[in-house]
């Protein structure tokens, strides 16, 4: 997906001029692109106690949800200036939550990705580690001393003549040593409308992600760089 980050600016600009902020004197807006293309924003919103006001990042999530869902792609947050405006630290952990460490984040001098900003957050597959928190999908139990190991493929495939993403998760992967003793597919997936899913679903099981696209043309989208044998990162923007 195009990310067109001046009209986003535009957005949170835009945004920015509604906020209700007499007690700091600081507006802020925010704007963000969701995974089907919409846009939301939001801007901060104080009270006379002044803790507990709402930041520009609380309003896009709660518009993001409240049009429809979905995943953040990219979002820009601005002060007064339409300068970009980091997000607080809380606001890190609420974007996190809805866009995941791809997310992009407008700085200066370039964007950076929530895995930047947060990085090793603790988010919705530590809940589901621990106690099967049903906000992402659970390892089966059976399954349970398999996590962290092994590799997760996330691939099209066609589902009633849609295409559709799924992916697998395979023993090998890791240390020479287990591939060579561990071989075949622990569990299939199920289907997904876009990658960025599937590669969710991997997330919960392995660091070691790769996404085959329809050309079979292999990315990394695990942790860290890419292993030999993979040319590139994966974008969170391939369908
Ligand atoms: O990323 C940020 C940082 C700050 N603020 C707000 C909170 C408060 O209303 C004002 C001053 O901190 O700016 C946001 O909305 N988003």
């Amino acid at each position: 997906m195009e990310i067109d980050w001046a009209g986003l600016r535009t957005a949170a600009i835009e945004a920015m001029r509604h906020a209700y902020a007499p007690y700091s004197d600081f507006p802020v807006g925010a704007a963000g692109l969701v995974d089907d293309g919409r846009v939301v924003v939001g801007c901060n919103v104080e009270n006379a106690s002044y803790g507990v006001g709402l930041c520009a990042e609380c309003g896009l999530v709660s518009s993001l949800h409240a049009t429809g869902g979905g995943r953040l792609v990219a979002v820009s947050c601005v002060d007064a200036t339409g300068e970009p405006c980091m997000p607080c630290g809380r606001c890190r952990q609420l974007l996190h939550e809805h866009g995941g460490p791809e997310l992009l984040v407008a700085a200066r001098p370039r964007p950076l990705t929530m895995n930047e900003l947060l990085p090793r957050a603790f988010g919705p597959a530590d809940l589901a580690k621990v106690n099967g928190s049903v906000t992402v999908p659970e390892v089966p139990t059976a399954l349970a001393k398999w996590r962290g190991r092994g590799t997760v493929f996330v691939h099209p495939d066609l589902a009633g003549g849609e295409t559709v993403w799924t992916a697998y998760w395979e023993r090998s992967g890791g240390s020479p040593a287990e591939s060579d003793a561990a071989k075949g597919v622990l569990e299939e997936g199920p289907n997904f409308p876009t990658a960025a899913e599937a590669v969710e679903w991997g997330q919960v099981r392995t660091p070691r992600i790769v996404v085959v696209d329809a050309d079979g043309g292999l990315t990394w989208a695990g942790e860290g760089a890419p292993p030999e044998g993979i040319p590139a990162r994966w974008e969170r923007d391939q369908r």
